[in-house]
């Protein structure tokens, strides 16, 4: 029976989840969950992730929520590569590096995202520039980290692609999307580094199906 996840393709966080489903070839069903009636808040969904937000992930009577721990599931279920779980200090670096993504650059990127694409776009609202500024500012610290990082390893964990890199996917595609892509102009290891993620079957098929959401 195919894995059902919870919630808009368009959201970071289901996206995540998506590319890793995408990249382990597993069957899934995206199971739409309405913002705008408050689906997420309804008793039916917090019986699924108690806090109210998407995603969350159905498999068989196995009901999981928070998107890294859905991806290392998914991932860790088709023995995928891509947790490098055979070796142990490789799989640590993975884990390493995918706190980073949560902590270092998803927290920024989460507020430059809502300020320059939801609030304007959804909600009619006014970009906080000062809010912007302070955020790409802390951004740019973690760019910086990752541009030596990538100065010694072709991706963040090691010489392998993991689900470190790939977590980042989703607010790097929105960055391109908001007016602040330049920030990216003086971290050509970066650049070029999202710019391989984005090239990914996996990743072009998740991008059309956020689209299809947005
Ligand atoms: N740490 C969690 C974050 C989920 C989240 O914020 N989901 C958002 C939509 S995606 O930006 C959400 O559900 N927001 C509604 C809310 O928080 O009420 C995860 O990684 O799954």
């Amino acid at each position: 029976m195919a894995m059902k996840v919870y919630g808009l393709p368009m959201s970071t966080n289901v996206a995540r989840v998506l590319v890793c489903l995408e990249e382990a070839g597993e069957q899934y069903e995206v199971v739409p969950i309405d913002f705008s009636t408050a689906e997420h808040k309804s008793p039916e969904h917090t019986s699924r992730n108690p806090f109210g937000q998407v995603p969350a992930l159905q498999d068989g009577d196995l009901i999981l929520f928070e998107s890294r721990a859905i991806s290392k599931y998914v991932l860790r279920k088709s023995n995928s590569e891509l947790l490098k779980e055979h070796n142990l200090s490789d799989a640590a670096k993975v884990d390493v590096w995918l706190e980073a993504e949560s902590h270092h650059f998803d927290e920024p990127m989460s507020v430059v995202i809502y300020q320059c694409l939801i609030l304007p776009v959804y909600f009619g609202g006014q970009t906080d520039a000062k809010v912007v500024e302070e955020n790409l500012e802390k951004l740019k610290k973690t760019f910086q980290v990752y541009e030596e990082r990538l100065c010694k390893s072709k991706y963040l964990a090691g010489d392998f692609l993991s689900l470190a890199d790939l977590s980042h996917f989703p607010t790097a595609y929105y960055l391109l999307a908001t007016p602040h892509a330049a920030v990216l102009d003086e971290f050509p290891l970066v650049k070029a580094w999202i710019d391989g993620m984005l090239a990914r079957p996996s990743v072009k098929k998740v991008i059309e199906m956020m689209k299809a959401t947005a």
